[in-house]
């Protein structure tokens, strides 16, 4: 296959697997994926919990390097990439975002300062998210757990990212909030051309926000489709289990399963 990718496809992981070495013994995360994300779609990432969810986009940002396979972000290899550029283009925002300690400010302020250069208004990221400019000036681990979600989502946005991985990112947010917050998203997704590949427990969600979907489990994708398709008629029986909440068990998941193919 060609180093070269065009810019159209945002992320392509080529057979890619991730071990864990862990204390209990080794944990196989990943086990061959394959797939890819075109430039300006919403990717949701659905299933089960140590499915590989969060695994598979840390793969993205070089959080993770993969034992096996490829991953390329716009066509180049993600090891080929400075990290530090790259973590710029693919901004990763976790569920409970790390703060530094000291102010709102401090925090937003921090990847701008880390690039060498100012952020003039701070406080137009805050408002961005949902948040008060006042909050500003306040200790960042004062903060609720909705709104460090929301500073989170904002100092990824300082960066001004092509990508957006976003790992449960509205999961303390009350419900009125969680609509304001996919508006948002996709609509920087749709007039900015950002890419999203967003981790979600909340199968609406990934139903609302959603152009493609994926459903992992133990460490493989068992269903890529166009998200409508998805959810109206799955291919593989374990996603209509899923989808009507019943578990998906180990050994299940590698049945061999036809695609009705797509980009992703
Ligand atoms: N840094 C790590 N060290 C050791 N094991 C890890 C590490 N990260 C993930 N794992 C293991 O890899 C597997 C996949 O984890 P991952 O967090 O990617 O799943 P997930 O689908 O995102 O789960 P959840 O929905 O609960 O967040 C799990 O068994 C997990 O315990």
């Amino acid at each position: 296959m060609s180093d070269r990718i065009s810019d159209n496809q945002a992320v392509r992981f080529e057979e890619v697997s991730k071990t864990f070495v862990t204390a209990r013994g080794p944990v196989r995360a990943l086990r061959g994926i394959s797939g890819e994300v075109p430039a300006g779609a919403i990717l949701t990432l659905v299933g089960p919990s140590g499915s590989g969810k969060s695994t598979l986009l840390s793969l993205v940002n070089l959080m993770v390097t993969p034992d096996e396979g490829r991953v390329f972000v716009f066509g180049r290899e993600a090891r080929a990439w400075d990290p530090p550029a790259l973590r710029r283009t693919a901004a990763l925002v976790f569920q409970r975002p790390p703060v530094i300690p000291g102010s709102v400010r401090d925090n937003l302020t921090l990847g701008a300062r880390l690039q060498g250069r100012p952020l003039d208004h701070p406080e137009d990221f805050l408002e961005m998210v949902g948040l008060p400019r006042e909050l500003l000036d306040q200790d960042a681990r004062e903060l609720s757990g909705g709104q460090l979600q929301r500073l989170g989502l904002a100092r990824a946005l300082v960066l001004e990212p092509r990508i957006l991985l976003l790992d449960e990112v509205t999961s303390a947010l009350d419900p009125s909030a969680v609509r304001g917050f996919e508006t948002f998203l996709t609509d920087l997704c749709h007039s900015r051309g950002v890419t999203i590949l967003w981790v979600t427990h909340d199968l609406d969600q990934a139903r609302r926000v959603g152009d493609w979907t994926w459903l992992m489990a133990a460490g493989e994708i068992i269903e890529a489709q166009a998200t409508e398709d998805f959810f109206m008629q799955p291919d593989n029986p374990l996603t209509l289990r899923f989808l009507a909440g019943g578990h998906i068990q180990p050994g299940e998941t590698s049945e061999p399963f036809t695609t009705k193919g797509g980009s992703v």
